[in-house]
């Protein structure tokens, strides 16, 4: 059908369409727990992360992106759904201007006040990132709720570094920091095939969401709200909201580690 266009169609924050013409496999989604599929050839996930490979912080206009040394396989994940294993670039949050919303994936409709991307490339397949965020089997995400509950100490480290990151395009180095800490001890995860959920939009990542949240507390989360999308000397726009809306299943199943 040869839908009218209208600018309503358009993400007030990626300004790129919504729907991607042909999206079978986009992200987010709503995961309803009840229809997620216990599969019991899933593997734990294997996580180790070597702290030194922090590189910086950097504002980019729509997040703060802790951004890590990806040239050889000193932080990586393995097994979980994974036949590679997947080598860490970065990690990025997103969250709303109230506690009431923010995450992108919601359980059983419940949106969390923010969730953290864990973003990894198949270094094993392909020779570089850009070239995996191509690819079907490119990326591995690993997705974590946040919800409002005790001060996180972990996280606290890089709140402190936050102010000097206020504008976009700003960067701090940040030298040593282990994301681990932010992954929670549960090992139960849903996992399912999906995509970025700003552009590219490209359907290159297996998503795989813990199902266990970490608390942090109101100044850690308003310290993510008093960061700004607009460049220094511009109208100040606070960063609040930089998450997609939810997306059709279409023809997936979610499946659980867990029964
Ligand atoms: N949200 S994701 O994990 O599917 C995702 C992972 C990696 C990319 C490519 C690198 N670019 C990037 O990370 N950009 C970005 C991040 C957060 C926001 Cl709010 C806006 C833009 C894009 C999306
Ligand atoms: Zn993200």
């Amino acid at each position: 059908s040869s839908e009218v266009f209208s600018w309503k169609f358009l993400h007030p924050l990626w300004q790129s369409p919504l729907t991607i013409p042909g999206g079978t496999r986009q992200s987010p989604i709503n995961i309803q727990w009840r229809d997620s599929v216990y599969d019991p050839f899933l593997k734990p996930l294997k996580i180790s992360y070597d702290p030194t490979t922090c590189l910086h912080i950097w504002n980019n206009g729509y997040s703060f992106l802790v951004e890590f040394d990806d040239s050889t396989d000193r932080s990586i994940i393995d097994g979980g759904p994974l036949e590679n294993q997947y080598r860490l670039k970065q990690f990025h949050f997103h969250w709303g201007a109230m506690n009431d919303w923010g995450s992108e994936h919601t359980v059983d409709c419940k949106f969390y006040p923010a969730e953290l991307h864990l973003v990894h490339w198949n270094a094993v397949l392909y020779p570089t990132f850009e070239e995996a965020v191509m690819e079907g089997n490119g990326l591995a995400v690993i997705g974590v709720f946040l919800k409002l509950g005790a001060c996180h100490e972990g996280l606290q480290t890089l709140v402190d570094a936050l102010p000097a990151v206020k504008h976009k395009d700003t960067v701090i180095e940040f030298d040593v920091f282990d994301p681990s800490c932010l992954i929670p001890s549960c090992p139960d995860y849903w996992t399912y095939a999906g995509s970025l959920t700003t552009p590219p939009l490209t359907e290159s990542v297996t998503w795989i969401i813990k199902k266990q949240p970490i608390e942090v507390d109101e100044n850690q989360l308003e310290a993510f709200r008093m960061l700004l999308f607009t460049s220094d000397g511009e109208e100040e726009k606070r960063m609040v909201d930089n998450f997609r809306p939810l997306q059709p299943l279409m023809n997936r199943t979610v499946r659980s580690s867990f029964q």
